[in-house]
Parts: C-alpha cells; sequence; structure tokens
C-alpha cells in the first residue's frame, strides 16, 4: 500500500474536488462514515456518551460528522470545540451548523477545567482535534486536553492521525494523544508507520473516502509498507549452486560472532554455497559453530583482522560469485578499512556493505557513488550519521527523507535500521518495514540480517527485491522468535534459528495475526 506524505494527501484532496468534481462535503462525510464504523466496532452507541474533541481546521470537520452520526445512532454527543468557532469555513462550517440544529451539547472549551469530569464519565474519546494541518508544537489548552485524554483511561479513536503526532515524521510535536485506534483517510500518512507515531494511533484503520485509485497511481508517490515480490519457486533438482553462491569478507581478532552469524544466516535462509573469508587464524574457532561454511583464511593485519595484501585474491573471489558482503566485524585497522575501499571499486558483482565496511567507505564516498554493480547499505543509526554527516537527532527527525536523499546521491539501496527499517532505492522509492520488534534490538542481529539479504539474492531475486525480502524475513523471523519466547533475552541466534521457518511461511501461509500485522493498515 502506497503512504503519503501531508502535501501529497492535500495535493490528492485538491484533486478530487477539482479534478473528480467529488464536493469537499463528500469526502468529509466519508471520512466520518469510516470513523463511525469503526467507533460501532469499538463497543455500543446507543445510550453511551462520547466526548468529540474538535480543533479548527477540517479534521474538527470529520469530527463533527461522527457526533451527527453518534446522535442519528441513540448516543449522547459532547462536542468540545478548542478555539472559536466563528473560525471554521468550508465543510467543518456547515457540518457545525447542521449539528447546531440538533439538540446537541456543544460548547467551546475555555479552559482545561471540567473536562477531567467529562472525560471520566464518557465511554469512548473522539480525537478531532489535530489531522495533518498540525504545524507547530503543542501547547496551552490544546496541551492541557491531550494530557487529560491520556489520563482518563478511556478508549480513543483518534481521526486521520493522532493529534500532535506530525503527518510527515511520526515524530510528537510537543504532546500526543495516545489512541487505541485511529481510522486514516486517503491513504495512510507516514507519522501513521512511523514510530513514536505508529505506536500512539493504536490499531490502524484506512478508508480511502471514495478517491478514485487513479490518484494513487501516481510516480510521485514514492512512498509505499514494504509488501515484497513471492520468492522464486525453489529447484526441486538444483545444487547448491542453484541457490545463490555468496563472500563474505567479514571478522577480526575479537570479532568472531559477527562473520559467523553473517554467513550463517545465508544458508539457514535458503542460500546455497556461503564462503568465508575471515582472519586465517580465528577460522578454527568460527568453524566450531560454522561447520556448514566454506572457509577461505586471509592473512592477518598485527591487530589481527583481514591484511590489504589478500586483495587480489578476494577480488578474484568475489567476480566470480553473486555477492560479496563486506564488513561485519571487520573492525576499524586502517589497513582492512583500505582493503574495503579498493574491494568496493574493484568488485563488479552486486555488493552489500554493513558495520565497519560503511565506516571505510564514509571517507571516500565517490567509490559506492562510481559503482557500476548494484550496492546495498545496512546502516544502523549511527553509521547512518557518518554517511551523511547529519546528526544521528537530526535524522531522527525525518528518517523518511534521510534514507531517501542518501540512496539517490550513493546510488544505493540503503537499509537504515530501527523499529520500522525504512529502505530507500536509487529512483527515490522507500518501503517501510512492519515486520520484527524490540527484542531484535541486540548485537548480531544486524549481521544476520546481511546474510539474509545476500540469500534473497542467491534464491533468484534481484538486488532491490532482495534487499526488500530480506528485511521483511529477517523482521519476521525475530517475530516468530518473539511468539515463541518473548521478546527480553532475543540473541542473534534466535533470529538465525527462526530464519527457516520464517521463510516456510512465506512460501505456505502466514498465521492471521502475522498477516494482519504484515499488511499494514485494515479497511476501515
Ligand atoms: N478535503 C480535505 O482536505 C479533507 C480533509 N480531511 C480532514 O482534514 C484534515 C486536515 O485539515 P486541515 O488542513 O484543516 O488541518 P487540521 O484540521 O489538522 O488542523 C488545522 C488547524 O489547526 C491549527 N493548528 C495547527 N497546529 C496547531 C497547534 N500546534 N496548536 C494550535 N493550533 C494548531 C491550524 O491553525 C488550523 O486552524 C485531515 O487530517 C482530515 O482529517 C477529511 O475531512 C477528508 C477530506
Ligand atoms: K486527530
Amino acid at each position: 500500500m502506497k503512504v503519503s506524505n501531508v502535501v501529497q494527501m492535500r495535493a490528492m484532496d485538491r484533486a478530487a474536488i477539482d479534478r473528480y468534481r467529488i464536493p469537499e462535503e463528500i469526502l468529509m462525510e466519508n471520512a466520518g462514515q469510516a470513523a463511525f464504523s469503526v467507533l460501532g466496532r469499538m463497543g455500543p452507541l446507543a445510550n453511551r456518551t462520547f466526548v468529540i474533541l474538535c480543533g479548527l481546521g477540517n479534521n474538527g470537520g470529520d469530527g463533527f460528522v461522527v457526533a451527527r452520526k453518534i446522535h442519528s445512532a441513540g448516543g449522547v454527543a459532547k462536542v468540545r470545540i478548542l478555539g472559536d468557532p466563528a473560525r471554521f469555513s468550508g465543510a467543518a462550517h456547515l457540518n457545525l451548523e447542521i449539528l447546531r440544529q440538533l439538540p446537541m451539547d456543544i460548547r467551546q472549551l475555555d479552559n482545561s477545567e471540567g473536562i477531567c469530569t467529562e472525560l471520566a464519565h464518557c465511554s469512548t474519546v473522539i480525537d478531532a482535534i489535530f489531522g495533518t494541518g498540525l504545524s507547530r508544537g503543542v501547547s496551552g489548552l490544546h496541551r492541557e486536553v491531550i494530557e487529560a485524554v491520556n489520563q482518563c483511561g478511556k478508549p480513543v479513536l483518534s481521526l486521520d492521525i493522532p493529534s500532535g503526532v506530525q503527518g510527515d515524521t511520526g515524530q510528537i510535536l510537543g504532546c500526543a494523544i495516545r489512541a487505541e485506534h485511529t481510522v486514516t483517510f486517503g491513504l495512510p500518512k507516514i507519522g501513521n508507520l512511523l514510530y513514536p507515531g505508529f505506536a500512539l494511533g493504536g490499531q490502524l484503520h484506512v478508508s480511502h473516502i471514495s478517491f478514485p485509485p487513479e490518484l494513487y497511481r501516481s510516480d510521485d508517490l514514492k512512498i509505499a509498507i514494504n509488501t515484497p515480490s513471492p520468492l522464486p519457486p525453489r529447484d526441486q533438482t538444483g545444487h547448491k549452486g542453484s541457490f545463490g553462491q555468496a563472500l563474505f569478507v567479514a571478522g577480526a581478532a575479537g570479532y568472531l560472532g559477527a562473520p559467523c552469524f553473517a554467513a550463517l544466516a545465508y544458508l539457514k535462509a535458503g542460500g546455497g554455497y556461503s564462503r568465508l573469508a575471515a582472519p586465517a587464524a580465528i577460522t578454527p574457532f568460527i568453524a566450531m559453530k560454522g561447520s556448514e561454511l566454506v572457509f577461505l583464511p586471509q592473512q592477518a593485519t598485527d591487530s589481527g583482522s583481514i591484511a590489504l595484501c589478500n586483495r587480489d585474491a578476494l577480488l578474484q573471489q568475489a567476480n566470480a560469485l553473486d555477492m560479496t558482503i563486506l564488513g561485519p566485524g571487520l573492525s576499524l585497522d586502517p589497513q582492512t578499512q583500505q582493503l574495503v575501499r579498493e574491494l568496493t571499486a574493484g568488485i563488479d558483482r552486486p555488493l552489500l556493505l554493513d558495520g565497519d565496511g560503511i565506516t571505510a567507505i564514509c571517507a571516500n564516498l565517490d567509490l559506492v557513488r562510481q559503482r557500476q554493480a548494484p550496492t546495498v547499505l545496512t546502516p544502523h543509526p549511527g553509521e547512518m550519521s557518518r554517511l551523511t554527516g547529519k546528526s544521528v537527532a537530526e535524522l531522527e527527525q525525518n528518517r523518511i527523507e534521510a534514507v531517501q536523499q542518501a540512496a539517490i546521491d550513493l546510488n544505493a539501496t540503503i537499509v537504515l535500521k530501527g523499529a520500522h527499517s525504512l529502505i530507500g532505492c536509487p529512483d527515490g522509492r522507500v518501503f517501510i518495514n512492519l515486520s520484527g520488534n524490540s527484542g531484535m534490538a541486540s548485537a548480531g542481529s544486524g549481521d544476520v540480517l546481511t546474510g539474509t539479504i545476500a540469500a534473497m539474492h542467491g534464491l533468484g531475486l534481484n538486488t532491490e527485491e532482495a534487499v526488500c525480502k530480506g528485511v521483511f524475513l529477517h523482521g519476521a523471523a525475530g517475530d516468530l522468535a518473539a511468539t515463541a519466547q518473548g521478546e527480553d533475552g532475543m540473541t542473534a541466534q534466535d533470529i538465525l534459528e527462526h530464519l527457516p521457518l520464517a521463510l516456510k511461511h512465506e512460501r505456505q501461509e502466514w498465521p492471521a495475526e502475522f498477516l494482519r500485522r504484515y499488511a499494514g493498515p485494515c479497511p476501515a
């Protein structure tokens, strides 16, 4: 499903009105109706009291429609307006005028006194304070009301987006509503899907409010939920080479886990032949855990990392295989870092750079820009900061924009890891991944990701599809591990062990609860 930013949503609203001649009143009616149908699923309506909190924009107007429908269904609607109602215009004004013809309790809130009592005596709160028009930090009366709602303990239905969440980033501007359900209109907004906004919205529903699908087909809509292509069927007569051959250049003295997890994940995710080039001194130890791997013992630097003198042999190997993974646990030894740069320039096959490999190429990003074959980068926020020259805090303010610009700039597919990892493509598309959980935020998890992505490539997906599929299945393996044993104490080993089951579900069927979650918003 495509995902919209605020400007695009406004343009689609405008196009629906101007090009398709759907009056604004109908769009608002559809929005209110969609929200009302979700409200009906939250509990009974007749003889129940609902507090509808309305801001001064069209989000408030949607709230008026919901209030009218509650009244019509036999419920009691208490409409509380945050600001001077004389400032409403257009469809919102019209809907307020309609409400005024009804025996309904409509009041302007001058202060937050009394709202706590009203909230305590209602059955559900409708949050129609701010939608996509939120333009500054929430303060004053708005803040007091939002805090009162969050403390009242009543179920909240947010219209479009929890008030206080910024539609383009998911960031909280001052403070924000915590909802049990959110009904978003047109398309989901970025802020509905990125943390912390995602977590505040509860169950997300979407209504297209009768927008024609032609509106969503625009190439300008570059953001989507990550729903990757199906896996190619396994060749029943295949040999190990039929399922891909990857080279992992990884490991250093003291970094035994990273190379092992990365190279083993390749096999656990369905890849055929996993070769690991690691310093000779550590290969016997890795082999104790990963005897299925093929080892290419490397000469070492004084610090125990892979020496530059291995370059030519590595280049020869890499250019004979499907994909090279360069980085897990390589160390920051200057000689090894130089090796990474020279390999990045010399490998003419798909290349995945991770961890210390990313740090190495930050010294000369042109090496990535100039590559002819596809490049994949899998930075965590710290590495992304090094790649882009922006602080982690700056990146957090707008992760989508950061990954989009970096992918275009570096002509690479970039996975910005984190809760709901983002995948940026060189053509500007960005995918928001919904699988995964907080248990995966532990050492070694990223190494497993590299092997999983490479395996998807080995199974026959092109590089970009392999990244989307690998990110999804890595998260899904973590979710299976969490289902089995909880999120606390999950290790990379647990993710690794659940990869085969994740692939099995992917090829056959996912249990319904997983499917629901991975599909994103459900229809309102
Ligand atoms: N045709 C359309 O445009 C449609 C819009 N719809 C609804 O309209 C919403 C967008 O409407 P608007 O653009 O009017 O915007 P909003 O209703 O989100 O809010 C805008 C109002 O809030 C004020 N405001 C913004 N930040 C504030 C802050 N921090 N403190 C105090 N006041 C603040 C603005 O000055 C303005 O008065 C959507 O989220 C959706 O709910 C739906 O009715 C469907 C159709
Ligand atoms: K809202």
